[in-house]
């Protein structure tokens, strides 16, 4: 057990990474899924679960949590370790990301962030020193800097002053983390779909020497290739030796080529949100249990896994649910995505350590393309 942050590059095979976080509530096996736990639960899923599948870190969210319970409360109760029952490491996103796509009526200035919440309608600021002390009340093991994630396409001068605040916002949260052992505050790199802000954004973040730097402004619905592109010129521009988070990303696909590229860590509602709406994820690729094709399949999702809700239940029944809307439908869904996501992190990470990861890629993909015979 460490008192400490630390990150160790364990193997690499071209630019992608095999490496560990090691933190006092535990070590991150990287490449890294996080499942989202957005208000201290991963919906749909028993804690122990979560764990089961491997997960070393879940990530919660500061905008839903300082609305309902509140910060302040969650730490009277604990922490949102003690809270959600969860003891190993946890990241928190810093709520601007979700003030600018959930909230009402919000502003934006040099101070921050205002807005009224989408739940009751109280009008909150937060700073980026608010966005800090609010992680640190939920006892957040790896805080996420407060930063303007900039909506594409966007002309190049407002992405450049979006990214310089971001960067003043870095400097100021820096601030206000100040020293908490154990524990961490990654950079996010913003700079849009521009590679010469982005290299612009990461070098002045390295700057900071920060323990970890994430990849924000992406997934924001540009194409595959353009966020690919901005992978080539960011990885590059990060020290080598502290861990590269890209968030919000991804499906299977995304993340397969984001490792690749040199990423460690990700987090993505695609497996759980999905899952609920009747959405599998396959080693054959995705499957949609709403689809009447499904109705008589007496088949399993995949009768070579070891997760129950892959092996033990038939397609016919899956649809069965899905269609009636029983909760079982998205519990069984989202157990199935998550297996799949964290058995997808494992075969990656075992791919680096062997040196054969574009082999691995390619029979992933073909398996994907091959769809559900
Ligand atoms: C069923 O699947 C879905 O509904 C679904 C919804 C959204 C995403 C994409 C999420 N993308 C995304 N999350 C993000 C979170 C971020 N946080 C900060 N602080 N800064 C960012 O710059 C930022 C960018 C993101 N991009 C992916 C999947």
């Amino acid at each position: 057990m460490t008192q400490s942050f630390q990150f160790s590059l364990l193997a690499t095979d071209g630019a992608a990474r095999r490496g560990e976080v090691s933190m006092p509530r535990g070590t991150i096996r990287t490449p890294a899924f996080m499942p989202v736990g957005t208000a201290g639960t991963v919906k749909a899923m028993y804690m122990d679960q979560v764990r089961d599948l491997g997960a070393d870190i879940i990530l919660g969210n500061t905008y839903h949590l300082m609305l309902r319970p509140g910060a302040e409360r969650v730490a009277r109760l604990g922490g949102l370790h003690e809270f959600a029952r969860w003891p190993h490491p946890i990241l928190t996103d810093s709520g601007g990301f979700q003030v600018m796509s959930l909230a009402q009526l919000r502003k934006l200035s040099e101070k921050g962030v205002t807005f009224k919440s989408h739940i009751d309608g109280v009008v909150h600021e937060m700073s980026p020193e608010r966005s800090i002390e609010i992680q640190g009340l939920l006892g957040s093991d790896i805080q996420m800097q407060l930063d303007e994630c900039v909506a594409l396409p966007a002309e190049r001068d407002v992405i450049e002053r979006s990214m310089e605040l971001s960067l003043r916002w870095a400097d100021r949260c820096k601030i206000a983390f100040g020293d908490q052992p154990g524990r961490a505050m990654f950079g996010i790199v913003q700079g849009g779909d521009d590679e010469a802000l982005r290299v612009r954004s990461a070098e002045a973040l390295t700057g900071l020497d920060l323990k970890g730097y994430a990849v924000g402004g992406l997934a924001v619905g540009e194409p595959q290739p353009v966020m690919l592109a901005m992978l080539d010129a960011v990885c590059p521009a990060l020290p080598q030796h502290k861990p590269r988070y890209l968030m919000g990303v991804g499906t299977p696909d995304d993340i397969v080529k984001s490792v690749q590229r040199g990423i460690d860590m990700f987090d993505c509602v695609m497996p759980t949100r999905a899952g609920r709406h009747g959405l599998a994820y396959t080693r054959h690729g995705k499957i949609n249990l709403r689809n009447a094709r499904h109705a008589e399949d007496s088949r399993p999702l995949d009768a070579e896994s070891d997760c129950p809700a892959a092996r033990d239940y038939s397609r016919a029944y899956l649809h069965h649910l899905v269609k009636a809307g029983e909760a079982l439908g998205g519990m069984l869904l989202t157990w199935n995505n998550l297996s799949y996501y964290q058995s997808l992190m494992q075969g990656l990470r075992d791919a680096i350590e062997a040196g054969r990861l574009a082999d691995h890629a390619a029979a992933l993909a073909e398996g994907w393309a091959r769809g559900d015979l």
